[in-house]
């Protein structure tokens, strides 16, 4: 992990985006400067909505190019692995609270070639078995949820900022990703508390210029990396 530079990502969540037009969409946000594409997949059990699942990802994935960074809220996540990786995922982040052995699914994300995230929600905190899992080196990512998950359009918890930067306190390049009411106007708080992968849905796709809020995040998450390093 020590010799990976830091890189500022972008990844407009296309649950805010017109679902009948998905792939278009998707292929929209790609030329508009995403770096990741993140899909929110839905249960209507581990949260109180449903989405999309690995069937859909997989019809997206024959028209669009790109990284697909799936989140994935859903009880038993364990079972979905290999059908995500046939259908396409890039990366599966499995919320912490939805398994017992998290050190089992890792390494079984893992053996698939897929990078592992592990999400934590609002009322979870960073606890020293997911220490242990970040030591072990079999995670790519955490997610510190920025809202309690389930729907776009909430509003920010400004207080899980502390998460964030307990974390990069201690591990410099680990990428961090946040998740729910991130916008133009609150990306400084978040890029200064140590994010480096920034998950944006009505932000993005509800801002008037899309490609111009993400060259925004992207500048001011860059230009806090940058400051750090130097
Ligand atoms: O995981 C999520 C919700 O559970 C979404 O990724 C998130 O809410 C993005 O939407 P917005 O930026 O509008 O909050
Ligand atoms: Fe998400």
């Amino acid at each position: 992990m020590s010799d990976k530079k830091l890189q500022a990502i972008i990844a407009p969540s296309i649950l805010s985006a017109d679902l009948s037009n998905l792939a278009d969409e998707c292929q929209k946000l790609n030329e508009q400067g995403a770096d990741w594409l993140h899909i929110d997949v839905m249960d209507g059990h581990f949260v109180p909505n449903f989405t999309f699942g690995q069937t859909v990802i997989k019809c997206l994935r024959n028209k669009v190019k790109g990284f697909f960074d799936c989140h994935l809220m859903i009880s038993e996540p364990q079972k979905w692995v290999k059908k995500f990786h046939n259908a396409g995922a890039d990366q599966y982040t499995f919320h912490y609270e939805a398994v017992e052995n998290q050190e089992q699914l890792c390494k079984e994300i893992k053996e698939t070639g897929m990078r592992v995230g592990i999400a934590i929600k609002p009322t979870t905190q960073i606890e020293d078995n997911l220490l242990n899992l970040i030591n072990s080196n079999l995670v790519d990512m955490i997610l510190i949820m920025t809202v309690e998950p389930g729907f776009g359009g909430q509003k920010f918890m400004y207080d899980m900022m502390q998460k964030v930067q307990l974390l990069r306190s201690k591990y410099p390049t680990l990428d961090i990703q946040v998740d729910g009411g991130i916008v133009c106007e609150n990306i400084d708080i978040v890029a200064q508390a140590g994010a480096n992968v920034i998950v944006s849905g009505t932000g993005i796709i509800n801002h008037a210029d899309p490609k111009k809020a993400m060259a925004f995040m992207k500048e001011r998450v860059q230009h806090q990396i940058d400051s750090q390093n130097n």
